[in-house]
């Protein structure tokens, strides 16, 4: 059988363990697999695991599973981290538009040296519940405002959100931001699937950064300072509530390669 071969990338701390599966090597729904390799002792370690596969509507298609092993919802991160990948495969070209195929939909992105820029869905509402914002990004995201930012326990509270009946069997990723000035937040983010905080979360970045648009008014591009990094966020207002055009723009970062054939043969118990 062929080696299957990993790269890990990361996009402001959001990271993740990376398969081009074009020629289908992986089985894509072993789901305890994909959860052995992301675990952060007996494997690679990642927030997410990502297949890329070919596509008769884009240049490639992109699975998305989080660390819990199950596939999931659209990874704003992950896509530009994915893009990235795409490029060291040379399936993309620095400058040039690339349309690549993900869970909800068509996907641009552009490749600026070290920083990818990701066009995401549309935005078609903001929701206003239990003194937060619920809008969906790609993924489910529910968005609460916090002076002590650094003081909020993001687990704690993150969980009991994520898990209470506000958002049915689903749930939802939770970010406690903070508004710093128009145009520049801060945010944490539980994120669901990985059930833990994690240190940047794409889609959760779009999601905040709309609500305190659509909350405060300002600018259209927007600063978003999380623990990993820098994020920009774009957009073009359409309505109370509803976004087009949005781009998520930042960093995605190779950091190594590695196979996964010895993992196949045992995988320690967790
Ligand atoms: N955990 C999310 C998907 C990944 C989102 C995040 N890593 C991002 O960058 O958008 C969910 O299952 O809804």
């Amino acid at each position: 059988m062929s080696s299957i071969r990993f790269s890990k990338y990361h996009g402001t701390g959001n990271d993740f363990v990376i398969v081009d599966n074009r020629n289908r090597v992986f089985d894509s729904d072993n789901n305890d697999f994909v959860m052995h390799i992301c675990h952060r002792r007996f494997g690679v370690g990642a927030d997410g695991f990502m297949l890329l596969e070919s596509s008769d509507k884009g240049a490639f298609a992109m699975r998305y599973y989080n660390s819990d092993g199950r596939e999931s919802t659209m990874c704003g991160n992950g896509g530009r981290c994915l893009v990235a990948f795409a490029r060291q495969l040379g399936l993309v070209k620095d400058g040039e538009l690339v349309e690549f195929e993900a869970i909800d939909g068509l996907h641009h992105a552009v490749c600026m040296g070290d920083i990818i820029s990701l066009k995401m869905v549309d935005v078609k509402g903001i929701e206003e519940l239990d003194g937060g914002f619920y809008l969906d990004t790609g993924s489910p995201h529910f968005v609460r405002y916090v002076d002590d930012l650094q003081g909020t326990d993001v687990y704690k509270e993150g969980s009991k959100l994520r898990y209470s009946n506000m958002f049915g069997d689903g749930g939802a990723n939770i970010n406690f931001v903070r508004y710093n000035k128009a145009g520049h937040i801060s945010l944490r983010t539980y994120e669901r699937g990985v059930e833990d905080e994690t240190w940047s979360c794409g889609t959760g970045t779009v999601a905040s950064v709309l609500t305190s648009y659509y909350r405060f008014g300002g600018p259209l591009i927007w600063d978003a300072d999380v623990k990993g990094g820098k994020l920009k966020v774009s957009f073009t207002p359409a309505g109370r509530g509803l976004f087009t055009d949005i781009r998520l723009d930042g960093p995605a970062k190779f950091v190594f390669e590695g196979t996964l054939d010895n993992f196949l043969k045992q995988q320690d118990g967790i």
